[in-house]
C-alpha cells in the first residue's frame, strides 16, 4: 500500500466509454495494495467506539473509516444491512460514505447480494449503476440462487457504467456447500457452474475482467477450477479465522487475481484513524508478502 495516490480515473475514457471496472481494480490493487477494508457497523462496534447505536453514530463511524482511509485504500466494501437497519437515515449516510469514498479515489464494491427475477434485477441494477443514482458504486455484490441468466440486467448495467459485478460462488460461511457443493444437472457442482458463467463474461477482457466471483477465504480447499479472468471476492479474513498466509493454498495460480476482504478485525482499532491505516497496512503487507511467497517458490507465475 503507497501513499494517497489515486487510482480511480475520470470516469470516461478518451473514446467516451468509462473505464471497465477490472481494469480500475487492477490498478487500485497495484498502487494501494491488494485488500478491501469492510465498512460493517455492528452495533458493538459503534458502542466499543463511544458511539451510540443510531443513525449519528452510525455517521460518526461511516465517516471515519472513510477519512481515515480512504486516500489509502484500493477498495471499500460498505455492508448495506448494517446502513439499512436505521431504515431512510442509514441509507441517508451510507449515499454519503459512498459518495465521499469514490471522492477519495477508492473504489466502492456495495456488499448487499442483490438477486431477483430480470425485471426486479433491472430496478437493482438502476440502484447502484445508474451514475446519477445516490447510491451509484464501483461494483456489486449479486446472488445467483435465481440462475445465473437473472443476474443479465446488473452484469449489462455494470458493463455500461464501467462498473463490476461479483458474483457469490463459494461463501465463506460454512452452511454455503450445502447447496454451492450440491451437483448441477451435468455433473458440475453449483459453484463450479456459476464460476465457469463468470469466466465466460470476462472472455477476451484484460488485465482483469469486471466481472467477479466470491470465494470465502475460510475455506479448507477451492475444489473448483478459480481461472474466472477476474477479480475473486475473498472475505472471511479477520474475525472468521482466514489469515493472509491461507490464499495462496486455497487460490494456486488465481492468486494474483484475489482481493482479500476484511471488515471487523480492521474496524475494531478505531476509532484512532492512525490505528486503522495502521492496520490496513498491516493486511497489505501480508497479502503481498503471501503472494511474493508464492512466486518465489514457484507456485504461481510472476507479474
Ligand atoms: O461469503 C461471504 C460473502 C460476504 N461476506 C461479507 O463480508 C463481511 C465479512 O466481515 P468480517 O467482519 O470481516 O467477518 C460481511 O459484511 C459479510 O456479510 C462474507 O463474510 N462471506
Amino acid at each position: 500500500m503507497t501513499g494517497s495516490t489515486t487510482p480511480q480515473p475520470a470516469p470516461d475514457s478518451a473514446a467516451g466509454h468509462p473505464e471497465p471496472f477490472g481494469v480500475r481494480l487492477r490498478r487500485a490493487m497495484d498502487t494501494r495494495g491488494p485488500l478491501c477494508v469492510g465498512i460493517d457497523p455492528h452495533a458493538g462496534l459503534l458502542t466499543g467506539w463511544g458511539l451510540p447505536d443510531d443513525p449519528a453514530g452510525l455517521e460518526r463511524f461511516a465517516l471515519t473509516v472513510v477519512d481515515a482511509l480512504g486516500g489509502h485504500t484500493a477498495v471499500f466494501k460498505p455492508q448495506s444491512a448494517f446502513f439499512e437497519r436505521f431504515g431512510s437515515r442509514g441509507v441517508a449516510v451510507l449515499e454519503k460514505a459512498v459518495a465521499r469514498a469514490r471522492e477519495a479515489g477508492a473504489l466502492v464494491v456495495m456488499d448487499a447480494k442483490r438477486g431477483d427475477i430480470g425485471s426486479t434485477m433491472a430496478a437493482y441494477a438502476a440502484t447502484y449503476f445508474d451514475p446519477a443514482s445516490p447510491l451509484f458504486s464501483d461494483a456489486l455484490t449479486v446472488s445467483p440462487f435465481l440462475g445465473f441468466g437473472s443476474l443479465r440486467p446488473a452484469l449489462d448495467a455494470a458493463e455500461a457504467s464501467g462498473g463490476g459485478v461479483f458474483v457469490l460462488a463459494l461463501t465463506s460461511n460454512p452452511e454455503g456447500g450445502q447447496v454451492q457443493r450440491a451437483a448441477s444437472a451435468d455433473g458440475r457442482s453449483v459453484a463450479q457452474v456459476m464460476l465457469d458463467a463468470v469466466a465466460a463474461e470476462n472472455a477476451g477482457a484484460a488485465p482483469l475482467g469486471s466481472v467477479g466471483a466470491v470465494v470465502g477465504a475460510t475455506l479448507a480447499e477451492a475444489g473448483a477450477d478459480l481461472a474466472v479472468g477476474g477479480p475473486l471476492l475473498a472475505p472471511g479474513v479477520g474475525a472468521q479465522g482466514a489469515t493472509p498466509a491461507d490464499l495462496p493454498a486455497l487460490f494456486g495460480p488465481a492468486l494474483p487475481n484475489v482481493l482479500p476482504s476484511v471488515s471487523r478485525d480492521v474496524l475494531r482499532h478505531g476509532p484512532d484513524p492512525a490505528a486503522l491505516l495502521k492496520s490496513v497496512r498491516a493486511y497489505a503487507d501480508q497479502v503481498r508478502a503471501a503472494v511474493r511467497g508464492a512466486v518465489e517458490s514457484g507456485g504461481i507465475a510472476g507479474g
